[in-house]
């Protein structure tokens, strides 16, 4: 069943359970959101386009000179809500019902069930998504699986904060209007309008992590969406809370904008490192000059990626705001307990090195990679619930040190081939509607598959894409990699219905002259 309502037409099916969620009070809701707020979210999908000619003509990002008055303004942003305080661990996952409550009984301090990277937006996964987060702010959660294992919360859970679409993504299943809905709204909509006002009476509220964003002025777009919700919703200003992801080049140079913008609802910024690695692909892809070496050699101690730690580290605690590490991609191996060693050996130097250097928490992709979590933050918060009070005053980050893009080799065919494992395969995983993988050992997720897209794109194209062996990387030489990887993916059994379909798309984005924005776009029109 699908329905239509004072110009709101829901387009995907609305079972009995579906339409407590898309009651007609909740899609009013959407409706008012989209018309007071489309008109300037397609306005800032503009201006990125417009950036990009710019960045395409060389002209290198800078710190902007009309809001250096915010950057050495004294400011701070609002008190953090008690449950906010302490985010030493934070486990994130998709919104699937099983896995959401593992999350919440984990042991991390907070929880991001997240619509968006590691998540397929079918019309289900959304909407499924909604009904679990639902029933987590009530406690009434519970699953069982085929097997017969039951699953309910502990006594304890994390806080729950959600992801929801980034800006550049719509939900093709509800128009307003006649136009398409854009995906952050729904998902953003939905989950404040049923939860928001029960949270308060329990003396929370609702959190989000905001992804994805290139500008403070796409901050300052969430942060009148929050304004308005609130007053809408009979809630105080203020009280929705949003973490940005700082996960573009272009949002590195406005780290303080973006905090000051959301001041009243912020709560802090995340070093989000995948989508971060592939947005400097995606911005400098036509730079001669620019060139990185194989994925695996970009960790988060080469120059670019380490000044851009370390200045989101010192722009949060100056304005008294949490920061928040990102994701090893290592995740627990059960087949092997000497490669589940050294994994687990890679996750404690991450966020080891995160907790010593000030970050007052970290994004864990596994339960079982909460202990080693813990125990970096542990060890040095002693009695604080974080470390905001660190300042990182010996800091000192230019514009070129986020721009030192190091190392740019080597570059490998095991690396050419390995980015064309990962890409076909995820991408066969979320046509299949999961979002997130582990592929050789590691979590993938629309962000570190958008790496390896990118990489062989811009390698095929920049005259710096030479293998160490001296073979320039071509079109010839990936068609030949991809045909012997996919026979390898087919060989394994692995993902046989949609893996014919997967490698057509990654060859169609990875040949095609003009660069694909998200895998995710040409991805969601094969969707069903
Ligand atoms: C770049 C970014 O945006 S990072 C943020 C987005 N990415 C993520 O959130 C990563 C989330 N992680 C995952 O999805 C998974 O851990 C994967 C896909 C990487 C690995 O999953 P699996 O192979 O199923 O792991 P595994 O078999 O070891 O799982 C063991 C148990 O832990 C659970 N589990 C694994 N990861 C998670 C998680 N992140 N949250 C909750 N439960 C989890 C599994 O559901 C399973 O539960 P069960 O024993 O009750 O059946
Ligand atoms: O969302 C997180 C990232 O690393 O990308
Ligand atoms: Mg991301």
């Amino acid at each position: 069943m699908s329905t239509t309502l004072a110009g709101i037409r829901v387009k995907g099916h609305i079972s009995a359970e579906f339409g407590k969620i898309l009651s007609p009070d909740a899609l009013a809701f959407l409706a008012e959101l989209h018309r007071l707020f489309e008109p300037r979210r397609r306005e800032l999908m503009a201006a990125r386009l417009a950036r990009q000619v710019l960045l395409d003509q060389g002209v290198k990002p800078d710190f902007l000179p009309t809001t250096a008055h915010i950057r050495h303004g004294e400011w701070k942003i609002s008190t953090l809500p008690e449950d906010l305080q302490d985010r030493r661990v934070e486990i994130t996952g998709p919104v699937e019902r099983k896995m959401m409550i593992n999350a919440l009984n984990s042991g991390a301090k907070s929880f991001m069930a997240d619509f968006e990277d590691s998540n397929t937006p079918t019309w289900e996964n959304q909407i499924e998504g909604q009904i679990n987060v639902y029933d987590a702010y009530r406690r009434t959660i519970s699953y069982t699986s085929p097997e017969g294992k039951e699953y309910a919360l502990n006594k304890e859970i994390a806080t729950l904060l959600t992801r929801p679409r980034g800006w550049h993504l719509m939900e093709k299943h509800v128009e307003v209007d006649g136009e398409i809905m854009s995906g952050s709204l729904f998902d953003f909509g939905l989950v404040v309008f049923h939860n928001l006002q029960y949270r308060l009476s329990l003396g929370s509220s609702c959190y989000f992590y905001l992804p994805k964003m290139e500008s403070h002025l796409e901050a300052r777009l969430w942060n009148d969406v929050f304004t308005w919700a609130e007053a809408e919703l009979k809630a105080p200003h203020g009280c929705i809370k949003g973490t940005v992801l700082i996960e573009t080049i272009l949002a590195a140079f406005e780290m303080d904008e973006i905090l000051y913008e959301l001041r009243e609802h912020s709560a802090g910024l995340n070093a989000g490192r995948w989508d971060y690695i592939f947005s400097c692909i995606k911005k400098f892809r036509s730079n001669d000059d620019f060139c990185l070496a194989d994925r695996g050699k970009i960790t988060m101690t080469v120059p670019f990626m380490r000044a851009y730690s370390l200045l989101l580290l010192k722009t949060c605690h100056q304005r008294g705001a949490p920061a928040m590490g990102g994701m090893s991609a290592y995740i627990p191996v059960k087949t092997d307990p000497e490669a589940n060693e050294r994994a687990m050996a890679q996750v404690r130097a991450d966020k080891e090195r995160d907790a010593g250097d000030g970050y007052d928490g970290g994004w864990v992709a596994h339960p079982g990679l909460v202990p080693i979590a813990k125990a970096a933050w542990d060890s040095v918060l002693g009695l604080y619930p974080n470390q905001i009070h660190k300042q990182r005053l010996d800091v000192q980050v230019m514009a070129s040190d986020l721009l030192d893009f190091q190392p740019e080799a080597p570059i490998t065919e095991v690396g050419v081939r390995g980015n064309i494992s990962v890409g076909v395969q995820y991408l066969a995983s979320w046509l299949a509607g999961m979002g997130c993988v582990p592929i050789h050992n590691l979590m993938e997720d629309a962000a570190t598959a958008e790496i390896s897209r990118s990489q062989i794109w811009q390698w095929i194209r920049s005259h710096k894409g030479v293998l160490d062996d001296g073979r320039k990387v071509t079109r010839e030489l990936f068609e030949q990699l991809l045909a012997e990887e996919v026979a390898k993916i087919e060989q394994q059994g692995r993902y046989s219905a949609t893996l014919k379909e997967a490698a057509r798309m990654f060859e169609q984005i990875t040949t095609s002259d003009d660069f694909v924005e998200f895998l995710t776009l040409p991805g969601y029109h094969r969707l069903a």
